[in-house]
């Protein structure tokens, strides 16, 4: 028979046996998330992404660059030096936890001089979106997601119903005002992207302020009160004037540039051809063959124009969701291909 301590002390380790580690990663920061004392804890042993007026530090390791995570004692030692360690309670936000279970945070150091800064740690601040095709498939969406959380704080000083000033969380999760007692969130904009196809070819389109001979997946912001099957079948509807017939979910992204967005991916089908080009939204649409496709993915980096002055076609590099959908349409199509034969 077991005791009350010891019982409980089983019931512990039991219980952390049979809880994945990702079980545990997620309790871990719902906690953090919401309890100000053990954040402000954890804030002494975690680590920290830095910022300068919302640019990453990035350090440069010859072929690839990388950000640096920096522990409390070696940014506080620094903080000091510049008489502001109580910085780091003050403006850092939880981004998540490392593998060794220890939190995450990033900060935004654009209240101190950025090349002492820079020489300090050893790095460059430089713009996310410059830098985003040289980061890794883990490296980007947690710089993201740090980039639009900090950029939702320095938007949001402000309750937009009192004027007065709002306060952070120590997590950085929520702002509350005091004096109306309204509690902000961070928010972040659902947005579609959709490839339309039509039998064997699909739709790709271009606006005039995309790079020479890149070509994407149709896009659109949701309205208020639309489902995302609504906003589908008006932005394909409004774009290019096509009637969307079936819709297919494939996978989603958060997307920081320009600002936060949750991308909603899928494919869709339509049943007629002839594409109305809205011109007010988009230079160009078109449909694209398999073949075509195949050639447009295999750039790694954008090309340089031909000798004619005219751009090759290309597509979204492998950081942005409407390349997962172009190339799963392309394996798609190549599997069809197969049965066939
Ligand atoms: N990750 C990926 O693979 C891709 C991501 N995208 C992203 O998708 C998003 C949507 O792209 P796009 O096709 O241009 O969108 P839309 O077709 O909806 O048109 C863009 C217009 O919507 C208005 N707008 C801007 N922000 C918002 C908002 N939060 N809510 C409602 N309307 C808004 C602006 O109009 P106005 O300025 O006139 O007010 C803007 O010019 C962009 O953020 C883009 O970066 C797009 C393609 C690929
Ligand atoms: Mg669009």
């Amino acid at each position: 028979m077991l005791s009350g301590s010891s019982f409980i002390y089983t019931f512990r380790t039991l219980h952390t046996r049979l809880c994945s580690s990702y079980v545990k990663h997620a309790r871990f920061l719902f906690d953090l998330k919401e309890n100000d004392d053990a954040c402000r804890q954890e804030l002494q042993y975690g680590s920290f992404y830095l910022f300068h007026n919302l640019s990453p530090l990035f350090r440069n390791l010859g072929r690839s660059f990388c950000s640096p995570a920096v522990t409390t004692s070696d940014l506080k030692k620094i903080l000091a030096g510049y008489g502001k360690d109580e910085l780091i309670i003050e403006e850092s936000v939880l981004i998540g936890s490392s593998g060794l279970g220890r939190a995450e945070f990033a900060i935004d150091l654009g209240s101190l001089d950025k090349s002492n800064l820079e020489k300090d740690f050893s790095g460059k601040f430089t713009e996310l979106r410059k830098i985003a095709m040289q980061l890794t498939e883990n490296e980007l969406p947690l710089l993201a997601k740090a980039q639009s959380l900090l950029r939702w704080h320095a938007d949001h000083q402000y309750c937009s119903r009192t004027g007065k000033p709002t306060q952070k969380n120590v997590s950085g999760s929520k702002r509350t005002c005091h004096t109306g007692g309204l509690i902000y969130y961070p928010q972040m904009s659902p947005v579609v992207i959709m490839l339309v196809s039509y039998k064997n070819r699909c739709l790709l389109a271009r606006q005039n302020s995309y790079p020479a001979g890149m070509y994407t997946a149709l896009s659109g912001f949701c309205d208020i009160g639309e489902t995302l099957e609504e906003t589908v079948r008006r932005e394909v509807a409004e774009e290019v004037g096509l009637d969307v017939e079936f819709l297919r979910y494939s996978a989603s992204q958060h997307w920081p540039f320009p600002n936060s967005s949750l991308m909603v991916a899928c494919h869709a089908t339509v049943q007629q051809e002839e594409i109305s080009l809205n011109t007010a939204e988009l230079e160009s649409a078109r449909w694209f063959t398999l073949g075509e496709l195949e050639k447009a993915l295999q750039w790694k980096q954008i090309p340089e124009k031909e000798k004619d002055g005219t751009a090759p076609i290309w597509v979204p590099p492998k950081i942005a969701i409407a390349h997962h959908l172009i190339q799963e349409w392309v394996q798609e199509q190549k599997a069809n291909l197969q049965e066939d034969q």
